[in-house]
């Protein structure tokens, strides 16, 4: 099941990969705000901030996937945040819906979110079966973001040993 080329169900089945993948564009979400319009006047719960229609609003992605009300310890990088639940649930781990955005939400959600999921798996998938990767002494070890770069991109870039594996 498992060798080259990986078929889609050696794929599917990888599910700390998924898990590592989704615990990275938490942290680093590509696109750190999703843009809307209001269509409909709206109170903010329990404020008394009235948003009128044709306000724009972004949606803080990058604050939301800090927030420690649903991601404790919103630093650590922890692939089991997205574990499939016990009761056979998606992942979220009792995360309520709309905390998770990194391909936005609602009508206009990335229309390429499975097709870009399918594709980083199996990018990583071959990559790592064929090269072992370890950190360089030349990266950085907190990541900061290019402030010029509309997507987050880390400043410097991110350096790597790359060697390929014994057959
Ligand atoms: C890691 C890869 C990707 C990320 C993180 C990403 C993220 C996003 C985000 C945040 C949006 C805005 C959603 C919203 O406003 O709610 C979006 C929209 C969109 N994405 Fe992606 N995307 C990715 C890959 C792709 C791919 C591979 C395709 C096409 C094959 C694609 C096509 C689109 C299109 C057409 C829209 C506009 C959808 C609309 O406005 O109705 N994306 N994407």
């Amino acid at each position: 099941m498992y060798g080259l080329p990986f078929s889609y169900e050696a794929i599917s089945s990888m599910n700390y990969l998924e898990q590592c993948l989704k615990e990275t564009m938490r942290k680093y979400p590509p696109v750190q705000a999703l843009a809307r319009v209001c269509t409909k006047q709206f109170r903010v719960p329990g404020t008394d901030l009235d948003l009128d229609v044709g306000t724009a609003v972004l949606i803080p992605v990058y604050a939301i996937h800090h927030d420690p009300q649903y991601y404790p310890e919103p630093d650590t990088f922890n692939p089991d945040r997205f574990a499939k639940d016990g009761d056979g649930g998606g992942g979220d781990n009792g995360r309520p819906s709309g905390v998770f955005l990194p391909f936005g939400d609602g009508p206009r959600i990335c229309i390429g979110m499975r097709f870009a999921m399918l594709e980083m798996k199996l990018a990583l998938a071959q990559f790592l079966h064929r090269y072992l990767v370890t950190l360089s002494d030349k990266s950085c070890t907190r990541i900061e973001f290019e402030p010029a770069s509309f997507l987050s991109c880390p400043k410097g870039g991110i350096w790597l040993n790359v060697n390929k594996r014994k057959a």
